[in-house]
């Protein structure tokens, strides 16, 4: 049965062409195991080519074990198979199970950029589904993600698909035992302190006491609101975008524009300029600062200029508004020495980092970042210095030697004055600029290609920095 409907899906939805290559999540439990042998199964003219990915947590006793399993049955299935052990920085995170995902998206990500990859498949199904809308309820989450988790989605340069979305858990059991697939059962899902596994096994059977269809209703709510939502952004999204514009570092409003729409619309126009605010600089804001925001809007009061969160202040002029990050002059250092194997953070959002390639380490907390990296063969200096540029800092631009000052640069490339000023300068003892961070690096530093790596400079940083 289980195998009709996913054939079925796979008919409709074309999510991928034969051959084409994926990558599956496989962490060896039912859901991923199943999913798995439902892929390797398909009529060969709607089969992928199958590449599996698996993380080892090393959480459990059994994780060793675990990889091992996935391994074999990947080799006898002939599957290309990529693992990865989780082995440091476990201590320094408050919330292990968001860590832990972000390690595996980002190994996901990782496996997806080597090996040409655009799809990534993971195993989610119907009651991961409905334990996701129940949370995200009961937590006040944003009406926007009631909708729950998608079926596609992008990610990275390409996408995430969940083929299993639709299907109860109990058909991947039956699936299982039909087809005698093996698989390890997670024991941490018995795990009451989590609050997913306490709706799991209490909530969500006490409900269904109360009416055993509520994982179905809820599921219908869950559409009808997705296509509320969807009828919604038709009118008002175009109206945020004229009204609203996103500058890098701060959001500017057209008050008169904003005033001029209904309060209904301004509610939306509210919740978009919160995605975005999520999306581009990673911060959320809470229902209390949104409705701060909307009560500034509003204000008679001409100007003036409000914090808002953190160094997030809300600035009144007339008819324009801005929400815009302030820095803390005391808290901006701009000149940092970075001696080997050492990494620093340059602020709250960047971190670098110089070491051998062997002793590579990062905090925890910064891998689902972006990163730019430098590698080279031979160590020139024990110490990097990374500082914010000075009037006469040259880059070398070619084998000639022929240098350009960055000011002069800046202005061929056309880079935007609020992108100049938080560009990094990085140099060796030699007093040599290696690097202009983010944007390019000196020739001198362009690595012969055939040389061993030894060194690497890395820089990371939190998304549109
Ligand atoms: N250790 C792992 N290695 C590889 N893939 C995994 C691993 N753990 C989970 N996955 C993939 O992610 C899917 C979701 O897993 P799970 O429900 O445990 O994670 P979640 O944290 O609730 O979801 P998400 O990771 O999408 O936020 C699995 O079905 C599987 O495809």
């Amino acid at each position: 049965m289980l195998e009709k409907k996913l054939l079925k899906e796979v008919k409709e939805n074309q999510w991928w062409k034969k051959e084409e290559k994926i990558l599956v999540g496989v962490s060896g439990g039912v859901d991923s195991m199943v999913l798995l042998d439902l892929l390797l199964n398909l009529p060969a003219e709607y089969r992928p080519k199958v590449h599996v990915a698996h993380i080892n947590h090393q959480l459990r006793e059994i994780s060793d074990e675990e990889e091992a399993f996935v391994m074999q049955y990947c080799l006898n299935h002939q599957v290309p198979v990529f693992t990865t052990t989780w082995s440091e920085g476990k201590e320094i995170t408050s919330n292990i199970e968001q860590a832990a995902r972000d390690i595996r998206y980002l190994f996901f990500h990782e496996i997806m950029g080597k090996k040409g990859i655009n799809k990534l498949v993971t195993a989610h199904h119907r009651n991961d589904q409905v334990e996701t809308i129940l949370m995200r309820l009961l937590n006040g989450n944003s009406l926007q993600s009631l909708t729950g988790i998608q079926q596609v989605r992008a990610f990275g340069n390409g996408e995430i698909i969940r083929p299993l979305l639709l299907q109860k858990k109990d058909w991947l059991y039956e699936y299982a035992i039909e087809r005698d697939i093996p698989y390890y059962e997670d024991e941490s899902n018995k795990d009451l302190t989590y609050m997913r596994n306490r709706l799991r096994t209490k909530i969500i059977p006490d409900l269904k006491a109360e009416n055993s269809r509520v994982e179905e209703h809820l599921l219908w709510f869950r559409d009808d609101l997705h296509i509320s939502l969807a009828l919604i952004e038709e009118v008002v999204r175009p109206k945020y975008e004229a009204c609203v514009c996103f500058l890098g570092n701060a959001f500017k409003i057209d008050v008169e524009l904003f005033m001029s729409y209904s309060s209904k619309e301004q509610h939306f126009i509210l919740n978009y300029l919160s995605e975005a605010f999520q999306k581009e600089k990673d911060v959320s804001l809470s229902r209390r600062q949104q409705q701060q925001i909307w009560q500034n809007l509003l204000s008679e009061r001409p100007n003036f200029d409000y914090p808002l969160k953190e160094q997030w202040y809300f600035k009144k002029d007339y008819q324009q508004a801005l929400i815009y990050l302030k820095n803390k002059p005391s808290e901006v250092k701009d000149s940092f020495n970075v001696s080997l194997n050492e990494g620093k953070y340059l602020s709250k959002e960047e971190w670098f980092g110089f070491f051998e390639v062997d002793k590579y380490c990062i905090p925890q907390e910064i891998t689902s970042w972006d990163k730019h990296e430098m590698t080279f063969s031979e160590l020139l200096s024990e110490t990097i210095t990374v500082r914010k540029r000075l009037p006469g800092d040259r880059l070398i631009l070619n084998e000639k030697g022929q240098k350009k000052k960055i000011s002069r640069y800046f202005i061929d490339e056309k880079i935007a004055t609020a992108k100049r000023d938080s560009a990094w300068v990085v140099k060796d003892q030699e007093d040599i600029v290696k690097w202009l961070l983010p944007f390019r690096e000196s020739y001198l530093s362009i690595r012969d290609e055939t040389a061993k790596i030894q060194y690497k400079l890395v820089y990371y940083y939190k998304k549109d920095k």
